[in-house]
């Protein structure tokens, strides 16, 4: 695995996709601190390529924009747009390259650069269905990198080097963390119910309305139940293999888990709250103590991988009778852990909790940085 292990005199090079977005800029901001990733292409749409990324960029972090992001010129989101350099254009000279695309552009872009031999880390939602396509939430299923060579294989012409991982809905990304942590300590869980209160930053810039989200909550964000609903059974699943010899996801097949979310947009900027209850296979179920202890034992493989984002803590547990909050709770390890709290009784199911998790690190930038840095290690990025 060292062989594979990058160092700082040989950085990165990665591009980002939809850099001037809200996923995009958070992108920047923690790429420009990276180890190993160097930016060194900058892309969104039409209206702002052959623009200083300054100049287009509505920046909406509390940091600057990091010295020598502003003056880079952005460019069209097309393989060989850009400074012809080693018989490519600017983007054939990234290993890496982070979509925060707007959904209804992101498909047959992130296509061309895959099959350009790129390697696409992909927030949005149009692949995340596909069958060679893993949905990866690091902390929790990185294992799903398994599917990446019956990936390139089956690509029309087979790839070398290109692939596309996604990285799930920020709400299926908060609570599928505990719930990854439950299944690990006390086997299958049977049903799941989820509440989210979902923040205003997670519809993109400019979003939802003021007028609508003050004083406000909407009880309704389009496709965000679905995404949820059947995003958990991808993630939580297995991968199985057919007697030909095809990978394919097992959707949680052999523990049949059923999922019920409702979902709600509230007028918080960052950080996605969810109430979630979980019904356990195993008789009798675990005590609320023994959740607790669960939640804060849970250590993710990616971090004795060694990816540099990973959180040091995945799941924190709060005993305070009033955590998570989102303003108090949501840039707690930059926003790469989750934070639980409220572990108790159910008297439907078997336990309840609240889970808050920044929609725009861990279920976003920081979720597909982190995978990178997991395919950098396993050696899949080439
Ligand atoms: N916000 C969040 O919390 C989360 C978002 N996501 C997903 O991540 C993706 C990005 O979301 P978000 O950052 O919120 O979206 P934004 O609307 O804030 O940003 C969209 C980006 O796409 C670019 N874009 C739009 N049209 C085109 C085009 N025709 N060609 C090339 N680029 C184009 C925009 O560039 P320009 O500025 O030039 O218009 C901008 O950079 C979405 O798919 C979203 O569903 C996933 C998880 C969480
Ligand atoms: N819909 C989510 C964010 C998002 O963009 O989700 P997805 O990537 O699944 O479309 C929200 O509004 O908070």
């Amino acid at each position: 695995m060292s062989s594979h292990l990058p160092n700082a005199t040989q950085p990165i090079n990665v591009g980002i996709l939809g850099a001037t977005g809200t996923v995009g800029q958070r992108f920047i901001t923690l790429l420009s601190a990276h180890p190993w990733f160097k930016i060194h292409v900058l892309g969104a749409s039409p209206r702002s390529a052959g623009k200083r990324y300054s100049e287009v960029v509505k920046w909406k972090q509390a940091l600057p924009i990091p010295a020598g992001v502003g003056d880079m010129v952005v460019r069209e989101c097309r393989v060989d747009d850009g400074d012809v350099e080693e018989g490519g254009g600017k983007w054939r000279g990234c290993r890496v390259v982070f979509s925060g695309l707007d959904a209804d552009v992101a498909g047959p872009i992130e296509a061309s650069f895959r099959a350009a031999d790129l390697a696409v880390f992909s927030n949005s939602k149009n692949y995340r269905r596909d069958p060679h396509v893993p949905l990866i939430v690091p902390l929790v299923n990185p294992s799903h990198f398994s599917i990446i060579p019956q990936q390139r294989a089956l690509h029309s012409p087979p790839l070398q080097k290109g692939f596309i991982v996604t990285n799930a809905n920020c709400s299926t990304t908060g609570y599928v963390i505990p719930l990854c942590a439950l299944e690990k300590a006390f086997g299958p869980i049977e049903s799941v119910l989820v509440t989210t209160m979902q923040a205003i930053s997670g519809a993109g810039y400019p979003g939802v309305s003021a007028l609508d989200i003050m004083d406000n909550v909407i009880p309704y964000i389009s496709g965000e139940e679905e995404k949820i609903e059947w995003e958990t059974l991808k993630i939580l699943g297995g991968i199985a293999e057919s007697d030909a010899g095809l990978k394919t996801f097992d959707m949680h097949a052999k523990h049949p888990l059923r999922v019920s979310a409702s979902c709600n947009r509230v007028p918080v900027i960052d950080g996605h709250t969810e109430c979630v209850s979980v019904r356990f296979e195993r008789r009798p179920p675990p005590s609320p103590q023994q959740v607790r202890e669960a939640f804060a034992a849970f250590t993710p493989d990616c971090q004795a991988l060694g990816a540099p984002s990973a959180p040091r803590r995945a799941i924190v547990v709060h005993e305070e009778a009033d955590r998570p909050q989102p303003r108090l709770d949501r840039y707690f390890q930059d926003g790469a852990g989750v934070s639980v709290g409220r572990v108790r009784q159910c008297q439907v199911l078997d336990v309840k909790f609240v889970v808050l998790a920044n929609n725009v690190s861990i279920g976003a930038a920081t979720s597909s940085i982190i995978n990178a840095e997991i395919a950098v290690l396993k050696g899949i990025v080439g």
